[in-house]
Protein backbone atom coordinates (compact mmCIF):
# COMPACT_ATOMS: atom_id res chain seq x y z
CA UNK A 1 0.00 0.00 0.00
CA UNK A 2 2.25 2.88 -1.42
CA UNK A 3 1.68 6.28 -1.15
CA UNK A 4 -1.95 7.55 -2.60
CA UNK A 5 -2.14 10.05 -5.04
CA UNK A 6 -3.42 13.45 -3.25
CA UNK A 7 -5.19 14.83 -6.04
CA UNK A 8 -7.82 12.43 -5.71
CA UNK A 9 -8.47 13.39 -2.43
CA UNK A 10 -11.80 14.67 -1.43
CA UNK A 11 -11.02 17.43 0.82
CA UNK A 12 -13.42 19.76 2.72
CA UNK A 13 -16.29 18.23 1.55
CA UNK A 14 -19.18 19.59 2.55
CA UNK A 15 -20.04 22.16 5.81
CA UNK A 16 -19.11 24.98 3.55
CA UNK A 17 -15.69 24.69 4.65
CA UNK A 18 -14.42 24.99 1.41
CA UNK A 19 -14.77 28.50 0.48
CA UNK A 20 -13.96 29.64 4.09
CA UNK A 21 -10.19 28.09 3.93
CA UNK A 22 -9.97 28.70 0.30
CA UNK A 23 -9.17 32.14 1.40
CA UNK A 24 -6.63 31.27 3.78
CA UNK A 25 -4.62 28.70 1.77
CA UNK A 26 -4.84 26.82 -1.24
CA UNK A 27 -3.98 23.27 -0.82
CA UNK A 28 -3.60 22.30 -4.85
CA UNK A 29 -0.81 25.22 -4.71
CA UNK A 30 0.92 23.90 -1.97
CA UNK A 31 0.46 20.42 -3.42
CA UNK A 32 2.33 21.40 -6.17
CA UNK A 33 5.28 23.02 -3.96
CA UNK A 34 6.28 20.37 -2.29
CA UNK A 35 6.89 18.58 -5.31
CA UNK A 36 10.57 18.95 -5.53
CA UNK A 37 12.68 17.44 -3.54
CA UNK A 38 14.55 20.59 -2.61
CA UNK A 39 11.00 22.53 -1.01
CA UNK A 40 9.64 18.76 0.33
CA UNK A 41 10.54 18.96 4.26
CA UNK A 42 8.81 17.85 7.25
CA UNK A 43 7.83 20.97 9.20
CA UNK A 44 8.77 21.94 12.32
CA UNK A 45 5.73 23.06 14.65
CA UNK A 46 5.59 24.09 18.25
CA UNK A 47 3.01 22.54 20.50
CA UNK A 48 3.35 24.51 23.06
CA UNK A 49 0.99 26.96 21.19
CA UNK A 50 -1.42 24.38 21.39
CA UNK A 51 -1.41 22.75 24.79
CA UNK A 52 -1.04 26.57 26.52
CA UNK A 53 -3.50 28.27 23.56
CA UNK A 54 -5.52 30.80 25.33
CA UNK A 55 -8.46 31.17 22.61
CA UNK A 56 -9.60 28.33 20.26
CA UNK A 57 -8.27 30.61 17.03
CA UNK A 58 -4.59 30.17 18.77
CA UNK A 59 -5.22 26.21 18.81
CA UNK A 60 -6.52 26.24 15.09
CA UNK A 61 -2.82 27.81 14.35
CA UNK A 62 -1.15 25.09 15.43
CA UNK A 63 -3.83 22.32 14.43
CA UNK A 64 -3.77 24.06 10.94
CA UNK A 65 0.13 23.55 11.22
CA UNK A 66 -0.06 20.06 12.20
CA UNK A 67 -3.02 19.09 9.44
CA UNK A 68 -0.54 20.61 6.77
CA UNK A 69 1.94 18.77 7.32
CA UNK A 70 0.60 14.97 7.14
CA UNK A 71 -1.58 16.42 4.29
CA UNK A 72 1.88 17.14 2.26
CA UNK A 73 4.73 15.22 3.83
CA UNK A 74 2.71 13.13 6.49
CA UNK A 75 5.55 13.61 8.83
CA UNK A 76 6.24 16.56 11.32
CA UNK A 77 8.76 17.12 13.89
CA UNK A 78 6.48 18.37 16.99
CA UNK A 79 8.48 20.45 19.45
CA UNK A 80 7.41 21.29 22.93
CA UNK A 81 5.67 18.17 23.07
CA UNK A 82 5.73 18.03 26.92
CA UNK A 83 7.43 15.08 27.36
CA UNK A 84 10.57 16.08 29.34
CA UNK A 85 13.92 14.75 28.52
CA UNK A 86 14.47 13.47 31.46
CA UNK A 87 12.10 10.78 30.72
CA UNK A 88 12.93 10.44 26.78
CA UNK A 89 16.68 9.61 27.91
CA UNK A 90 15.61 7.40 30.97
CA UNK A 91 12.95 5.08 28.70
CA UNK A 92 16.09 5.26 26.27
CA UNK A 93 18.31 3.84 29.27
CA UNK A 94 16.00 1.30 29.91
CA UNK A 95 15.79 -0.23 26.53
CA UNK A 96 19.45 -0.37 26.21
CA UNK A 97 19.25 -2.77 29.39
CA UNK A 98 17.07 -4.92 27.76
CA UNK A 99 18.54 -5.44 24.51
CA UNK A 100 21.93 -6.12 26.83
CA UNK A 101 20.52 -8.96 28.47
CA UNK A 102 21.24 -12.38 27.25
CA UNK A 103 20.25 -13.87 24.28
CA UNK A 104 18.55 -16.74 25.79
CA UNK A 105 16.65 -14.58 28.40
CA UNK A 106 15.62 -12.69 25.05
CA UNK A 107 14.02 -15.63 23.34
CA UNK A 108 12.06 -16.77 26.38
CA UNK A 109 9.67 -13.49 26.02
CA UNK A 110 9.51 -14.12 22.02
CA UNK A 111 6.86 -12.68 19.99
CA UNK A 112 4.18 -15.06 19.27
CA UNK A 113 1.02 -13.95 17.63
CA UNK A 114 0.33 -10.96 15.73
CA UNK A 115 -3.08 -10.33 17.62
CA UNK A 116 -0.78 -9.93 20.80
CA UNK A 117 1.82 -8.81 19.18
CA UNK A 118 3.80 -8.33 22.11
CA UNK A 119 7.47 -9.70 23.01
CA UNK A 120 10.96 -10.08 21.50
CA UNK A 121 11.48 -9.94 17.93
CA UNK A 122 15.40 -11.18 17.38
CA UNK A 123 17.07 -9.96 13.94
CA UNK A 124 15.83 -11.05 10.82
CA UNK A 125 12.58 -12.03 12.25
CA UNK A 126 10.31 -9.06 10.46
CA UNK A 127 10.52 -7.70 6.79
CA UNK A 128 8.74 -4.57 6.83
CA UNK A 129 7.74 -4.28 3.36
CA UNK A 130 4.22 -2.45 0.97
CA UNK A 131 4.40 -6.13 -0.62
CA UNK A 132 1.09 -7.92 0.71
CA UNK A 133 1.98 -11.23 -0.76
CA UNK A 134 3.06 -13.64 1.44
CA UNK A 135 5.45 -15.75 -0.83
CA UNK A 136 7.19 -12.28 -1.90
CA UNK A 137 7.56 -11.36 1.88
CA UNK A 138 9.09 -14.57 2.82
CA UNK A 139 11.77 -14.32 0.21
CA UNK A 140 12.56 -10.75 0.94
CA UNK A 141 12.62 -12.16 4.46
CA UNK A 142 15.22 -15.32 3.60
CA UNK A 143 17.61 -12.64 1.27
CA UNK A 144 17.23 -9.49 3.25
CA UNK A 145 16.00 -9.66 6.42
CA UNK A 146 15.75 -6.12 8.10
CA UNK A 147 18.73 -5.49 10.87
CA UNK A 148 17.49 -4.87 14.11
CA UNK A 149 15.82 -6.22 17.05
CA UNK A 150 12.81 -5.06 18.96
CA UNK A 151 10.53 -6.10 22.08
CA UNK A 152 7.05 -5.00 21.53
CA UNK A 153 4.87 -4.24 24.71
CA UNK A 154 0.68 -3.26 24.41
CA UNK A 155 -1.20 -2.02 27.11
CA UNK A 156 -0.72 -4.04 30.13
CA UNK A 157 -4.16 -4.42 31.14
CA UNK A 158 -5.20 -6.60 27.75
CA UNK A 159 -7.91 -9.27 29.22
CA UNK A 160 -6.27 -11.44 26.38
CA UNK A 161 -2.82 -11.06 25.86
CA UNK A 162 -0.43 -9.82 28.11
CA UNK A 163 2.62 -8.74 28.25
CA UNK A 164 6.27 -10.88 28.24
CA UNK A 165 8.02 -8.92 30.60
CA UNK A 166 11.80 -10.01 31.65
CA UNK A 167 12.58 -10.84 35.31
CA UNK A 168 12.25 -7.68 37.37
CA UNK A 169 15.66 -8.55 39.12
CA UNK A 170 17.11 -8.85 35.42
CA UNK A 171 15.68 -5.69 33.87
CA UNK A 172 14.93 -3.50 37.37
CA UNK A 173 12.61 -0.95 36.59
CA UNK A 174 11.87 -1.78 32.39
CA UNK A 175 8.44 -2.84 33.36
CA UNK A 176 7.48 0.51 35.62
CA UNK A 177 9.21 2.84 33.16
CA UNK A 178 8.12 1.38 29.99
CA UNK A 179 4.13 1.08 31.49
CA UNK A 180 5.06 5.06 32.50
CA UNK A 181 5.92 5.80 28.97
CA UNK A 182 3.21 4.14 27.23
CA UNK A 183 0.27 6.00 29.37
CA UNK A 184 2.64 9.50 28.28
CA UNK A 185 2.82 8.57 24.67
CA UNK A 186 -0.78 7.36 24.68
CA UNK A 187 -1.44 10.94 26.43
CA UNK A 188 0.19 13.18 23.79
CA UNK A 189 -1.63 11.48 21.03
CA UNK A 190 -4.74 12.33 22.33
CA UNK A 191 -3.38 15.85 22.26
CA UNK A 192 -2.50 15.67 18.44
CA UNK A 193 -5.62 13.78 18.03
CA UNK A 194 -7.59 16.47 18.98
CA UNK A 195 -5.68 19.15 17.01
CA UNK A 196 -6.13 17.05 13.76
CA UNK A 197 -9.89 16.78 14.19
CA UNK A 198 -9.73 20.55 15.06
CA UNK A 199 -7.32 20.97 11.33
CA UNK A 200 -10.06 18.56 9.63
CA UNK A 201 -13.18 20.82 10.41
CA UNK A 202 -14.28 17.62 13.17
CA UNK A 203 -15.51 18.72 16.47
CA UNK A 204 -12.12 18.67 19.05
CA UNK A 205 -13.45 15.52 20.85
CA UNK A 206 -14.64 13.78 17.60
CA UNK A 207 -11.59 10.85 18.08
CA UNK A 208 -12.11 10.86 21.53
CA UNK A 209 -13.89 7.92 22.29
CA UNK A 210 -12.77 5.94 19.03
CA UNK A 211 -8.63 6.26 20.86
CA UNK A 212 -9.43 5.78 24.31
CA UNK A 213 -8.97 2.24 24.72
CA UNK A 214 -5.07 2.12 23.85
CA UNK A 215 -4.60 -0.24 21.12
CA UNK A 216 -1.59 0.86 20.42
CA UNK A 217 2.10 -1.11 20.10
CA UNK A 218 5.61 0.48 22.40
CA UNK A 219 8.16 -0.46 19.95
CA UNK A 220 11.96 -0.48 21.03
CA UNK A 221 14.36 -0.99 18.92
CA UNK A 222 18.18 -1.43 19.01
CA UNK A 223 20.31 -1.65 15.26
CA UNK A 224 23.79 -2.87 15.97
CA UNK A 225 26.28 -2.12 14.77
CA UNK A 226 27.08 -3.89 11.42
CA UNK A 227 29.61 -4.03 8.65
CA UNK A 228 28.88 -1.90 5.64
CA UNK A 229 29.44 -4.26 3.48
CA UNK A 230 26.37 -6.52 4.52
CA UNK A 231 24.02 -3.28 4.59
CA UNK A 232 25.04 -2.68 1.15
CA UNK A 233 23.55 -5.99 -0.33
CA UNK A 234 20.49 -5.38 -2.53
CA UNK A 235 17.20 -4.35 -0.83
CA UNK A 236 18.80 -4.18 2.68
CA UNK A 237 18.62 -1.72 5.02
CA UNK A 238 17.62 -1.71 8.67
CA UNK A 239 14.40 -1.11 8.27
CA UNK A 240 13.22 -1.55 4.57
CA UNK A 241 10.87 1.11 3.27
CA UNK A 242 7.03 0.52 4.59
CA UNK A 243 4.37 3.04 5.70
CA UNK A 244 3.02 2.78 9.35
CA UNK A 245 -0.52 0.80 10.21
CA UNK A 246 -2.61 3.01 12.53
CA UNK A 247 -3.51 6.50 13.29
CA UNK A 248 -0.19 8.21 14.52
CA UNK A 249 3.38 6.68 14.92
CA UNK A 250 5.82 9.06 17.81
CA UNK A 251 9.07 8.48 17.07
CA UNK A 252 12.00 9.56 19.58
CA UNK A 253 15.88 8.67 17.77
CA UNK A 254 19.24 9.13 18.98
CA UNK A 255 21.64 11.00 17.37
CA UNK A 256 22.73 8.53 14.92
CA UNK A 257 20.15 9.07 12.00
CA UNK A 258 19.17 6.71 9.51
CA UNK A 259 15.37 7.64 9.03
CA UNK A 260 14.77 8.82 5.84
CA UNK A 261 11.36 9.85 4.15
CA UNK A 262 9.93 9.30 0.26
CA UNK A 263 8.47 12.09 -1.50
CA UNK A 264 5.88 10.73 -2.98
CA UNK A 265 6.19 12.91 -5.90
CA UNK A 266 9.83 12.33 -7.10
CA UNK A 267 10.04 8.97 -5.11
CA UNK A 268 13.44 10.23 -3.80
CA UNK A 269 14.15 9.03 0.12
CA UNK A 270 15.09 12.21 1.89
CA UNK A 271 17.18 12.35 5.68
CA UNK A 272 14.87 12.69 8.52
CA UNK A 273 17.94 13.69 10.82
CA UNK A 274 17.52 13.55 14.34
CA UNK A 275 16.77 16.99 15.69
CA UNK A 276 17.66 17.14 19.92
CA UNK A 277 13.77 17.95 21.78
CA UNK A 278 11.38 16.79 19.22
CA UNK A 279 9.28 13.92 18.09
CA UNK A 280 9.12 12.95 14.72
CA UNK A 281 5.53 11.90 13.97
CA UNK A 282 3.95 10.36 10.72
CA UNK A 283 0.36 9.66 10.07
CA UNK A 284 -0.20 5.43 9.22
CA UNK A 285 -2.16 3.86 6.98
CA UNK A 286 -5.39 3.98 8.93
CA UNK A 287 -5.35 7.72 9.54
CA UNK A 288 -5.13 8.05 5.73
CA UNK A 289 -8.13 5.53 5.34
CA UNK A 290 -10.00 7.13 7.68
CA UNK A 291 -9.58 10.99 5.74
CA UNK A 292 -10.32 9.48 2.65
CA UNK A 293 -6.25 9.78 2.19
CA UNK A 294 -6.53 14.13 2.83
CA UNK A 295 -3.41 12.79 5.40
CA UNK A 296 -0.91 10.74 4.10
CA UNK A 297 0.84 7.74 5.19
CA UNK A 298 3.85 8.37 3.67
CA UNK A 299 6.97 5.96 2.77
CA UNK A 300 10.20 5.85 5.32
CA UNK A 301 12.92 3.19 5.87
CA UNK A 302 16.20 3.16 7.98
CA UNK A 303 19.02 3.28 5.77
CA UNK A 304 22.95 2.80 7.25
CA UNK A 305 24.20 6.44 8.62
CA UNK A 306 27.99 7.37 7.41
CA UNK A 307 30.30 4.78 8.88
CA UNK A 308 33.22 4.55 10.41
CA UNK A 309 36.18 3.04 8.81
CA UNK A 310 37.96 0.46 11.33
CA UNK A 311 40.44 -1.48 9.23
CA UNK A 312 41.94 -0.20 5.93
CA UNK A 313 39.29 -2.69 4.09
CA UNK A 314 36.32 -2.34 7.11
CA UNK A 315 33.94 0.07 8.33
CA UNK A 316 31.72 -0.25 10.79
CA UNK A 317 27.70 1.18 11.04
CA UNK A 318 27.48 2.54 14.60
CA UNK A 319 24.51 0.80 16.83
CA UNK A 320 21.19 2.82 16.89
CA UNK A 321 18.38 3.36 18.98
CA UNK A 322 14.88 4.60 18.91
CA UNK A 323 11.86 4.43 20.47
CA UNK A 324 8.38 4.03 17.73
CA UNK A 325 4.85 4.76 19.81
CA UNK A 326 2.34 3.38 17.25
CA UNK A 327 -0.92 4.33 18.45
CA UNK A 328 -3.67 2.96 16.70
CA UNK A 329 -7.88 3.56 17.20
CA UNK A 330 -9.93 1.07 19.31
CA UNK A 331 -9.36 -2.22 18.08
CA UNK A 332 -13.35 -2.67 17.44
CA UNK A 333 -13.49 0.86 15.88
CA UNK A 334 -14.98 1.11 12.38
CA UNK A 335 -12.63 3.04 10.27
CA UNK A 336 -15.23 4.42 7.37
CA UNK A 337 -14.48 8.06 5.61
CA UNK A 338 -14.65 10.53 7.86
CA UNK A 339 -17.59 13.32 7.26
CA UNK A 340 -15.31 16.03 6.69
CA UNK A 341 -13.06 14.15 4.15
CA UNK A 342 -15.91 12.53 1.77
CA UNK A 343 -15.62 14.78 -0.88
CA UNK A 344 -17.07 12.84 -4.33
CA UNK A 345 -16.57 9.78 -2.77
CA UNK A 346 -15.10 7.49 0.20
CA UNK A 347 -11.93 5.25 -1.80
CA UNK A 348 -11.93 2.63 0.96
CA UNK A 349 -14.55 0.09 2.47
CA UNK A 350 -14.97 0.22 5.78
CA UNK A 351 -12.82 -1.72 8.11
CA UNK A 352 -11.82 -2.15 12.04
CA UNK A 353 -8.45 -1.45 13.39
CA UNK A 354 -8.15 -5.15 14.32
CA UNK A 355 -8.87 -6.92 11.06
CA UNK A 356 -6.56 -3.98 9.67
CA UNK A 357 -3.69 -4.24 11.34
CA UNK A 358 -3.94 -7.79 12.39
CA UNK A 359 -3.36 -8.08 8.43
CA UNK A 360 -0.55 -6.35 7.70
CA UNK A 361 1.27 -8.12 11.11
CA UNK A 362 0.52 -11.54 9.72
CA UNK A 363 2.58 -11.02 6.60
CA UNK A 364 5.62 -8.90 7.86
CA UNK A 365 6.64 -11.53 10.68
CA UNK A 366 7.88 -15.28 10.24
O1 LIG B 1 13.77 3.39 13.83
C1 LIG B 1 13.25 4.24 13.15
O2 LIG B 1 13.72 5.38 13.04
C2 LIG B 1 11.98 3.99 12.40
C3 LIG B 1 11.35 2.67 12.69
C4 LIG B 1 10.11 2.48 11.92
O3 LIG B 1 9.80 3.17 10.99
C5 LIG B 1 9.17 1.42 12.35
O4 LIG B 1 9.54 0.59 13.20
O5 LIG B 1 8.04 1.40 11.83
FE1 LIG C 1 7.72 2.92 10.48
Amino acid sequence: MAFRNISNCGRWGRLGHALKRSQTRSLATLAEDVKSDAAFSIPLIDFSKFRTAASQAEKRRTADDIVRGFKEVGFIYLNKHGISDDTVQHTFKKSAEFFRLPMEAKSQLAWEDPRANRGYVQIGRERVTQSADANEIAALRAKAPDFKESMEIGRDWDATWKNRWPQEGAAPGFRETMLQFFQTCHDLHTLVMRAIAIGLDLDEMFFEDKIHEQYHNLRLLNYPPIRRQLLQQEGQARAGAHSDYGTLTLLFQDSVGGLEVQNPHTKQFQPAPPIPGTIVINAGDLLARWSNDVLRSTLHRVVAPPAKQVSATESITPARQSIAFFCNPNAGAHIACLPTCAGKEAKYAPVTTEEYIVGRLSATYS
